[in-house]
């Protein structure tokens, strides 16, 4: 069970990245992995901070979480003999960061500036090879440093995406149980336990979660991280990633512009729910009030990509067993299913 030593959250806390770095007797040169926007936003912060403690800094700016990039990003470690990475951004600087540093054999700090994913303080690394997204083991952060000022003025979009990649536990927990029933596959109670109560606290709380709340920053970035702590326990993203998720990473795939990975798995949830003869419309209400996508104009997908995803859903990732079983949804049940939920019209 792969769980990050330290999780310091609070308004300032990137200015004392250096110093925490000093506490954990971390040595030498460091790599920040970090994006475009993200160096501006918080990489260049850190980056002194880390400088005035001493240590000596490099940059690597990434886009998408692909296992070039990964690769890219170990070669520029070796290059300026990097001694530990830090991963500053969205979810996916921090899982390049993730995969790069465990492949090399060395620490990596998580520093999320958006609260819109569940990967901030997981041992899972979700990279994209040969046009899939497939879900890699890799170590913990060793530390990780969410400063609620800087994500809360990141845009509201980030931290409701978040809240839908929170809420599609319930589904994810939905398949992993279903899968356990007809595959014996292994299940943990503990991880199911504590996705699921993260995935309620979120649902229970929508009308408290509101843009420019530093509460709702406080409440998501706590979700987050114990919904990350629950893939860790089970060794597997299955807590937090089921038929849903595969819906997404389809979309990733085939949509013209793909809308944020929170964002999908949100309207994923809805569907997946609903064919899980679950209480759909509670998801579909929560969403709504927090203020995420619950339909394919809202993700700005066209309906043919909505049906075309969930019609291709169950290859992806074929050994994890959920809802769409392995040979998938048919077109007309797909258009039934989005229709229902009122995801298409
Ligand atoms: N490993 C795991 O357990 C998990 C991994 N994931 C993965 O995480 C990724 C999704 O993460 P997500 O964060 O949505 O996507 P991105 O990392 O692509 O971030 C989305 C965008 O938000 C920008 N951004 C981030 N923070 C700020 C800020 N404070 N202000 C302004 N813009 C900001 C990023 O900037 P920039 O361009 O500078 O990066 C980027 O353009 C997917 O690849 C998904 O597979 C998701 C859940 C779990
Ligand atoms: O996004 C995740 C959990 O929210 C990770 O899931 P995947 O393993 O499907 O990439
Ligand atoms: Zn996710």
């Amino acid at each position: 069970m792969q769980l990050p030593r330290n999780v310091i959250a609070g308004p300032g806390a990137i200015d004392s990245v250096g110093g925490i770095c000093q506490s954990m007797r971390l040595k030498g040169r460091s790599l920040i992995v970090t994006g475009k926007n993200t160096k501006k936003i918080a990489g260049d912060i850190a980056a002194e901070s880390l400088r005035a403690s001493g240590y000596d800094v490099d940059f690597v700016i990434v886009e998408n979480a692909t296992i070039d990039n990964v690769d890219n990003a170990k070669a520029v470690a070796k290059e300026v003999n990097a001694d530990f990475l830090v991963g500053v951004g969205g979810g996916k600087s921090i899982d390049i960061a993730k995969l790069a540093s465990t492949q090399l054999d060395t620490h990596f700090l998580s520093l999320p500036t958006a609260a819109s994913h569940d990967g901030i303080a997981s041992s899972r690394a979700s990279i994209i090879k040969n046009g899939e997204t497939v879900s890699i083991q890799a170590e913990a952060p060793l530390c990780v440093i969410a400063d609620t000022s800087i994500i809360m003025k990141s845009p509201y979009r980030l931290l409701a995406a978040g809240c839908g990649d929170i809420i599609s536990n319930y589904t994810a927990v939905k398949d992993w149980r279903l899968a356990s029933k007809l595959r014996n596959v292994y299940i943990s109670e503990y991880a199911i336990a504590l996705s699921e109560m993260t995935a309620q606290m979120v649902l229970e709380s929508a009308s408290l979660i509101k843009p420019g709340l530093e509460e709702s920053v406080r409440l998501v970035v706590k979700a987050l991280v114990s919904s990350s702590v629950a893939m860790s326990i089970a060794g597997s993203s299955a807590p937090a990633s089921g038929s849903e998720h595969k819906f997404s990473h389809v979309l990733d795939r085939i949509a013209p512009k793909p809308a944020l990975h929170g964002e999908q798995c949100g309207v994923g949830t809805i569907m997946m729910m609903y064919l899980h003869d679950g209480d759909w419309q509670s998801i579909r209400d929560a969403l709504k009030k927090i203020g995420a996508p619950t339909t394919a104009k809202d993700l700005g997908i066209d309906d043919e990509y909505i049906i075309r995803a969930l019609t291709e859903a169950h290859n992806v990732r074929p050994e994890r067993y959920t809802i769409l079983g392995d040979t998938g949804i048919t077109y007309e049940a797909a258009v039934n299913v989005a229709l229902a939920t009122k995801v298409i019209s």
